[in-house]
């Protein structure tokens, strides 16, 4: 199936110097242009969170959690234990993927059978018939027997090995977070992994590849959404574009080198029945670079099923959310049917 990528589209328009225009479907309808709808000149810094050995303070890590899961839904993790060089090593290895031909990258496409896995561009047109200037690679990277390696890049060499290592890394992080969000709650350390899934929980990367675009003023990047997992883990490029739905605005975030940014998923948010916040976010896109991110989403089983903590129900905090299975959850979602 012949696909026409982003990248195919932001190439075509440097060359011809058709810098002031861009395909239609990608123009987006005036209340959503980031030009027009962007604070400006504010850089929005969301909580940033130490959580290395040297913060001893657990009390004070599981609170400042707590609040930044109820009041943002966002925050930033620093001293999170993943080395600098991983990193980079992780960057290095997902830009080189995406500047392998067009050909080469095809080979681990996305199909109509191979579901969310693969390389590919959102064929499913937003409502309204737009798109985001973006393209992207899915695969999963824990647990190994959910793994595809048929999705993984076989070019560059070592993508399997750093994206292994990442994978074991993201984990450790993954296992304290989710602790100090079953303390922040109220309920013992292991409540909230349980109520995930335990060790069915699947761990599944993405890279986002934005290129140059025209007209960073009237496109997207990915549309505004809430994230569909129980937490995401997200790395970016250096070039600005992430941006947060907060009082009323948008605004672009603050990175801090080499920080991890979680945002609440939907997932935790039901768990929680509430108390914790999926955050609303969308990203935009840049005129010279082109900027990437991996997020690795963390999601429970299809079969398994979600629904708010039955310990955090009371008759003051009735449950909001119903109880259903996450694949149930997720086509709901994707198909824009009530929940
Ligand atoms: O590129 C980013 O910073 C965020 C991307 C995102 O929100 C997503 O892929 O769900
Ligand atoms: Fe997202």
């Amino acid at each position: 199936m012949d696909v026409e990528r982003v990248q195919s589209i932001a190439s075509l328009s440097n060359i011809h110097h058709t810098i002031s225009t861009i395909p239609s479907e990608f123009i987006r309808s005036e209340n959503e242009q980031p030009a027009a709808t962007t604070i400006h000149g504010v850089v929005l810094e969301v909580p940033v969170i130490n959580i290395g050995a040297d913060n001893s303070d657990e009390e004070k890590v599981v609170s400042m959690i707590m609040e930044a899961s109820r009041d943002w839904g966002i925050f930033q993790v620093v001293n999170h234990g993943i080395p600098n060089e991983l990193i980079s090593k992780l960057q290095k290895v997902g830009k080189e993927f995406f500047e392998l031909p067009e050909e080469v990258k095809g080979l681990i496409a996305k199909t109509p059978e191979s579901g969310i896995e693969g390389y590919g561009t959102s064929l499913q047109k937003e409502v309204g018939g737009k798109k985001g200037w973006v393209d992207h690679l899915f695969h999963k990277i824990w647990p190994p027997s959910a793994i595809n390696y048929k999705f993984w890049p076989k070019n560059p060499p070592s993508y399997r090995e750093v994206n292994e290592e990442y994978s074991k890394k993201i984990q450790e992080v993954s296992e304290r977070l989710i602790k100090w969000l079953s303390l922040g709650l109220g309920l013992e350390e292991h409540e909230m992994k349980v109520a995930m899934g335990g060790e069915n929980i699947i761990y599944l990367m993405k890279i986002n590849y934005y290129p140059p675009c025209p007209r960073p003023d009237l496109a997207l990047g990915v549309v505004a959404h809430t994230d569909m997992s129980l937490i995401t883990i997200l790395v970016p490029n250096e070039v600005q574009g992430l941006q947060v739905f907060k009082d009323d605005h948008w605004y672009d975030v603050k990175y801090i080198p080499n920080a991890l940014i979680i945002h609440i998923g939907d997932q935790v948010e039901i768990l929680s029945n509430g108390k914790y916040k999926a955050v609303y976010h969308r990203t935009t896109v840049n005129k010279e670079n082109t900027r990437m991110s991996w997020p690795v989403f963390l999601e429970p089983n299809p079969e398994f099923e979600i629904g708010p903590i039955p310990k955090l129900i009371t008759q003051e905090n009735p449950s909001k959310y119903k109880t259903k299975k996450y694949k149930d959850y997720s086509y709901c979602k994707l198909n824009k049917l009530p929940q």
